[in-house]
């Protein structure tokens, strides 16, 4: 077999194209038969039991063909079908195909009438395409296939292997038994199950390698010219429960996707980080520089979430990793549990409900008030405070706002030019201040004296702004009328540990498990928004809405390749990688640079063609953090 050269000897049914062929003719011959939904079924059976070798083929193509009931005008609508099922990776690489048009070879045990039309617009030539033919009666109903073509047959593919007579290494690369087999024969190296569409555990013990799309078989075999780095490859590490729409989106885009249920201690994270590239978490997970140590393969971090104080973003710039939130996908969340929280302690609800509970009735209007003409002072004016504002001033709330930043006043609310201004206005006061370090303990027992007796406290925020000893007394002692925290200094990891904390049993005092954002809206939201901000940035090099990184939005990248270079912010840098690209003779396309105080991102869109050296040698450039080309 050996001459040098490379043949590709691909399947079509599942893995040129998503489906099987057959199933969909079904879908589109019995449109409007009685029997429909049964013999769908019956077919896409009897398909599935013939490609685990279960079969006999050509039993099973009869019985398929009995069922289906297909005219010949119903392949064009199968051929336009198929045509937008392609699979997602053999799209990405026509460059392969087009490369080596001369040794691809589609050899399928389904029928060239609609393979043909398929392929051939990815450059496979008509003739190096193996397959049956569908026979028509005068009407052009489907009646049979042409039986003396060995395709039709168990072990068929190997004949028509055996009849090609390839010189040079065989590659074979399908989903279905019938592959296998053409390796058992010893006509081919090496045999790749393919996975991206199906993956049958029968065929996966035997392969030589399972290749999850085309682009990890041309990778393992040097030969990927479209895409830089195959996607699942890229090991992506859920943790704290994220919303399922976040795995299945990761997942679709071909990442290999590990999920936790709860958050994990640095111990443990240090253990787990080791091959990931992107670690996705909520405000628990605690993203430590020493974690970060043990990151060598890190490229991004998602916070599920707006809070990103649980991670060292510094640590994470240093280390080239970009940081992405979902700043607005749980505001209106907060904002609603502070408002229902408001007013169930004007009216001590949860205490008094507690007590309906324990059988005791004790109907009263002492210390019940409405939240009409009252004054809400809001800490912290930003997404979640201004959204609150608006709505407290339709519930009839009189609003003050502090913030250390200048702020735009939403409706009527009022500026307060100092903390103590604030506090001494209002009757309900609520904490929404970000967890930057500086605001540990910013709320203690020197602004529980400033503010009103017998006022309302809630925070909502992060848990260490406030000092819980000083809260505790300050409710002991009748100052705070009514609580509602959300968010605690020290939280469980997981919802099997108990919470521990001074404020239980505390009067009117709601206490919540931190599900300010825990809406299935909030949650759904962020799964949408977070994944996609992460494979922008990997796909693209988009940095649009990073917490740490410059924001760089992108043009996508069109007939070039894209390098990007992640440096520590130092004069001179671009000047050499420019030199290191002349000294190459490389054409620029476009260049795109942004720094902040740490590091400096730049992009650099090249001609195609360019000479491999130029890689190392901009990788060697020295303050280089970090390195990858785009394809
Ligand atoms: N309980 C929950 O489940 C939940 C859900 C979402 C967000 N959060 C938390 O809520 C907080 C606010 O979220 P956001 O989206 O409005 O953030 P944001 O960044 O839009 O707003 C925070 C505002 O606080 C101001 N600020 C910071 N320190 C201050 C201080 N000491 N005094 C006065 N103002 C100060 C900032 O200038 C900013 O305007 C964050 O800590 C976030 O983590 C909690
Ligand atoms: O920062 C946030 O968005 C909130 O604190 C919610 O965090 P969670 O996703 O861990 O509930």
């Amino acid at each position: 077999m050996r001459n040098g050269k490379k043949n590709f000897i691909i399947d079509f049914d599942s893995t040129f194209t998503q489906v099987e062929a057959l199933d969909v003719l079904a879908e589109i011959s019995l449109e409007g038969h009685p029997e429909r939904k049964d013999r769908i079924k019956k077919i896409k059976d009897i398909t599935d039991v013939g490609m685990n070798g279960e079969l006999n083929l050509r039993e099973s193509l009869d019985q398929r063909l009995a069922l289906l009931d297909a005219h010949k005008k119903d392949l064009e609508s199968l051929v336009e079908r198929l045509k937008k099922q392609v699979s997602k990776s053999f799209k990405r690489n026509k460059e392969f195909f087009n490369e080596h048009a001369d040794r691809i070879f589609i050899i399928s045990n389904g029928f060239k009438d609609f393979i043909v039309p398929i392929v051939s617009e990815y450059h496979v030539k008509p003739e190096n395409v193996f397959a049956n033919s569908f026979e028509f009666d005068e009407s052009g109903k489907i009646v049979g296939y042409d039986r003396d073509n060995a395709l039709s047959l168990n072990n068929g593919k190997v004949e028509q292997l055996r009849k090609l007579n390839l010189q040079g290494d065989v590659y074979v690369i399908g989903d279905g038994y019938t592959d296998y087999e053409i390796k058992v024969a010893g006509l081919a190296n090496k045999f790749y199950a393919f996975t991206e569409n199906v993956e049958r555990e029968n065929i996966l013990e035997k392969a030589d390698h399972v290749t999850p799309s085309l682009d990890e078989f041309l990778y393992i075999n040097k030969m990927n010219t479209a895409i830089s780095y195959p996607k699942n490859r890229i090991n992506v590490l859920l943790l704290e429960n994220v919303h399922p729409r976040a795995i299945e989106q990761m997942k679709h885009e071909g990442y290999n996707v590990e999920v936790y249920p709860a958050g994990l201690d640095e111990d443990e994270l240090c253990e787990k980080i080791k091959n990931v590239s992107v670690l996705g978490i909520r405000s628990k997970t605690q993203v430590t520089a020493r974690v970060l140590e043990s990151a060598n393969r890190l490229i991004a971090v998602g916070a599920f979430c707006i809070g990103t104080n649980q991670i060292d973003l510094e640590a994470c710039l240093k280390k080239g990793v970009a940081v992405f939130n979902a700043p607005f996908s749980n505001t209106r969340s907060v904002v609603e549990l502070a408002i229902a929280e408001i007013i169930a302690l004007m009216r001590k609800l949860f205490d008094r409900s507690t007590f309906m509970h324990q059988g005791k009735w004790d109907k009263s209007a002492k210390g019940s008030f409405e939240i009409r003409g009252k004054s809400l002072g809001i800490i912290g004016y930003g997404n979640i405070g201004a959204q609150l504002s608006v709505l407290a001033e339709s519930l009839g709330l009189i609003v003050y706002y502090y913030d250390v930043e200048e702020k735009l006043a939403l409706g009527n609310a009022r500026k307060c030019h100092s903390l103590q201004e604030l506090l001494s206005v209002s009757d309900i006061v609520t904490l929404h201040v970000d967890g930057r370090p500086e605001n540990k303990n910013m709320f203690g027992e020197e602004q529980f004296n400033i503010m009103r007796d017998k006022a309302i406290f809630l925070n909502l925020s992060r848990g260490h702004v406030v000092d819980i000893a000083a809260l505790k007394a300050n409710i002991e002692s009748g100052k705070i009328a009514g609580a509602a925290i959300d968010v605690f200094p020290q939280e469980p990891k997981s919802n099997n540990e108990e919470f521990i904390s001074e404020l239980r049993t505390l009067p009117n005092t709601i206490l919540s498990p931190h599900i300010g954002g825990s809406t299935i809206e909030a949650q759904e939201n962020i799964a949408n928004f977070v994944p996609n901000k992460i494979m922008d940035y990997i796909n693209t090099g988009s940095t649009s809405n990073s917490v740490n990184f410059p924001n760089l939005q992108l043009p996508t990248l069109e007939n070039a390749h894209r390098l990007i270079h992640i440096h520590e912010n130092m004069p001179g840098i671009l000047a050499r990688i420019n030199k290191v690209l002349a000294d190459h003779d490389i054409n620029i396309v476009g260049q795109y640079l942004k720094t902040n105080e740490v590091i400096g991102y730049v992009i650099t869109d090249i001609d195609k063609e360019y000479d491999k050296e130029v890689i190392k040698a901009l990788r060697n450039i020295e303050h280089t953090i970090k390195f990858r080309v785009l394809y």
